[in-house]
């Protein structure tokens, strides 16, 4: 999958960069007749993008693209922990004729590759997807030079399941939403608010479709060695609770009730964070109301977690600011320049002419 997915990235973003010339010096219009006013569309110069190790190629075109695109010089420091596919992105890029020094992939712990990167007064600008707590960090450097940010942090994100669903297609979606990639995904939708008439059909449908209910969180038996944790349903939760508040980036789901739309709202939006929300329901005007209401960066209908490259990636609180993908992407690395003219024969008139007397 993500083979395609870095391709079609790839030639979206080549789409969007022959589409720029169009929109350079877009007029703007002026209450005074005697100026004129157009925009530049200019790229901010050099960038680091600072990337983690969920989706490491993936991840990194998200950025990559967007920024060559916009004319950027780009350093790309990979995750430690998953490196391999950057550098064979740089050797596709050489191959392909992209000049050299215009990506430039640099390697190394965060704190020796990526914080002497993000402070460095020629770099022009940080583009970073990872945790809050290192995000938070390059934001307090990046403050000192006061060096433009974005930030895709973690999340904890809510789906919330009305009644009126069919309990098999909601089922399906709330897995796949949390289980996806062993729940290592920034937008994983891993606190489920089910209405409480359905709960206990829930669950017995997830544990008839071999789910493990109440138990999970172990090692799986047959794996001895490696990181390996079982999928683990929790039910029982209480807001409080570190379990329901933070980010586990693994297979957990945490199960609450509620009883009606607007406690299911509030348990919702009950959180630092604002990347991903879900809700699925056949009412469209209550999908619509509750997609309005969900304080996130991301909504899914009916659904959890597919994403296009077209459309604008990112969160609201503390899941970070800026957004990756779609014309929003390629935002990130343009500066926008107004050039003003005085247009008139006049003389501004702002000194009074010498008195003929
Ligand atoms: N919002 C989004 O789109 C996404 C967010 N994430 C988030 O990423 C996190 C998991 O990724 P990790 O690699 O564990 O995150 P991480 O924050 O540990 O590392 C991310 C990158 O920052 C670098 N780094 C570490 N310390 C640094 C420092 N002091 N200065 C500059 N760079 C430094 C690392 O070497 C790595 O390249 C989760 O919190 C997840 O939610 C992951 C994917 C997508
Ligand atoms: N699904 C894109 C990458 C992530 O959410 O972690």
């Amino acid at each position: 999958m993500t083979k395609d997915d870095v391709a079609g990235c790839f030639e979206y973003y080549a789409d969007l960069a022959e589409g720029l010339d169009a929109k350079q010096k877009a007029p703007v219009s002026l209450p005074m007749e005697t100026f004129k006013s157009y925009v530049l569309k200019e790229s901010l110069g050099v960038v680091a993008l600072i990337t983690p190790w969920n989706y490491p190629l993936l991840l990194a075109t998200w950025k990559v693209a967007p920024a060559l695109a916009a004319g950027c010089t780009a350093i790309l420091k990979p995750s430690e922990l998953a490196s391999v596919t950057c550098l064979e992105l740089a050797d596709v890029c050489r191959e392909v004729g992209l000049p050299p020094g215009v990506l430039n992939i640099l390697t190394g712990l965060g704190t020796e590759a990526g914080a002497p990167l993000a402070s460095h007064p020629h770099v022009d600008k940080v583009a970073f997807t990872g945790s809050n707590a290192t995000g938070s960090r390059i934001m307090a450097s990046a403050a000192q030079m006061v060096k433009p940010v974005s930030m895709e942090l973690g999340g904890k994100s809510p789906i919330i399941v009305f009644e009126d669903v069919d309990l098999d297609k909601a089922a399906e979606w709330t897995l796949f939403g949390c289980f996806w990639t062993n729940g290592q995904i920034c937008s994983a939708t891993s606190r489920l608010l089910v209405h409480y008439d359905k709960t206990l059909k829930f669950i017995a449908t997830a544990k008839s479709e071999g789910a493990t209910i109440l138990s999970g969180g172990n090692r799986p038996k047959h794996l001895n060695k490696g990181f390996f944790v079982e999928p683990t349903i929790i039910t029982d939760v209480t807001t409080s609770m570190q379990i329901w508040r933070e980010e586990v980036f693994g297979p957990v789901l945490c199960v609450k009730t509620f009883s009606n739309e607007d406690e299911a709202i509030e348990l919702a939006n009950d959180t630092h964070y604002g990347l991903g929300a879900a809700v699925i329901s056949n009412d469209p005007e209550r999908c619509d109301r509750v997609a309005k209401a969900f304080r996130s960066g991301i909504v899914w209908v009916n659904c959890s977690q597919p994403c296009f490259c077209q459309a604008p990636w990112g969160g609201i609180k503390r899941s970070g600011f800026g957004r990756d993908l779609g014309e929003w992407g390629l935002e990130n690395y343009l500066s926008v320049k107004q050039v003003t003219q005085y247009i008139s024969d006049e003389p501004w008139g702002w000194y009074q002419p010498p008195s003929k007397l």
